[in-house]
């Protein structure tokens, strides 16, 4: 497994907001953490890339455990998180940069092989063109693709998301979302919060649904989503019908 999570549990404030969580994530596969509001979806995600210090469990990406030196979990671990803002004055290359700083010794000058992976990671992100601009003049939506570019040019083995097409407009969603599963098709593990039960279901292998902070569920969306987790969880009558409403079969 590139992600495992056994037995997360997290207190904040004074309160246990994840109780006794088990999440697994292969290579190649797209994982979805699902849930309403506060249900402990971006907590479990902080515990992975250690933005909090968990209470009990396991928590371990690609052989990396808990306390290991937090140099090789950025090794392995990219996170593109709601929390990151850009408000230094760099540009969106210099942003996308810092991703290769596990890869670098203290002193070290970019090699041809990191300066490869950020004018991938660039394209990829279709940041080409706002390449030089200063980041904190991007929109949201382009500040989430950059966000997104860094990870990618860490080449990680496991990427967290939170959220990631929140800021998008639809063709970046469906361009996010399809590029998810390539990187996955390329052997990557990918862990990401979604409220889009409609991308839930069309882009990702297996769900973990969350409520108040334990899981509620977990497996193949369509084996998960029915109609009383629907509303028992996320409070809606609803059914998941073959075929979304709106299919989108590519970019133009
Ligand atoms: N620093 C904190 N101090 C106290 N409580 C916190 C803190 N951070 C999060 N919480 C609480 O923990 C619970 C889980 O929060 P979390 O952000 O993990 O939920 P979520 O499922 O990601 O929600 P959302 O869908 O709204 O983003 C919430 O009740 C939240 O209020």
């Amino acid at each position: 497994m590139s992600i495992r999570v056994r037995g997360l549990t997290a207190d904040l404030g004074g309160r246990r907001v994840v109780s006794d969580v088990d999440v697994e994530v292969a290579p190649g596969e797209v994982h979805g953490l699902v849930g309403p509001n506060g249900s402990g979806k971006t907590t479990v995600l902080r515990a992975l890339h250690r933005a909090i210090e968990p209470g009990t469990g396991e928590v371990e990406v690609a052989g990396v455990a808990r306390h290991a030196p937090r140099r090789r979990l950025a090794r392995v671990l990219a996170a593109t998180t709601q929390e990151q803002r850009h408000d230094a004055a760099l540009t969106v290359r210099e942003v996308v940069e810092q991703g290769r700083t596990p890869h670098l010794g203290l002193l070290d000058r970019m090699r041809a092989e990191d300066r490869a992976a950020v004018a991938e990671a660039l394209r990829t992100a279709e940041l080409d063109a706002l390449a030089d601009r200063d980041v904190r003049t991007l929109s949201g939506g382009e500040g989430q693709r950059v966000a997104l570019a860094r990870s990618l040019a860490q080449r990680p083995v496991a990427l967290l998301l939170d959220e990631p097409t929140n800021h998008l407009d639809l063709r970046h969603q469906y361009g996010v979302l399809a590029l998810l599963r390539k990187l996955a098709a390329d052997g990557l593990a990918v862990l990401l919060t979604l409220h889009d039960l409609r991308h839930a279901v069309e882009f990702c292998d297996r769900l973990t649904v969350l409520h108040e902070g334990r899981v509620r569920a977990s497996g193949p969306p369509t084996d998960v989503l029915d109609e009383q987790l629907l509303a028992e969880v996320f409070g809606v009558r609803a059914t998941i019908r073959p075929g979304p409403e709106l299919k989108i079969d590519g970019v133009v």
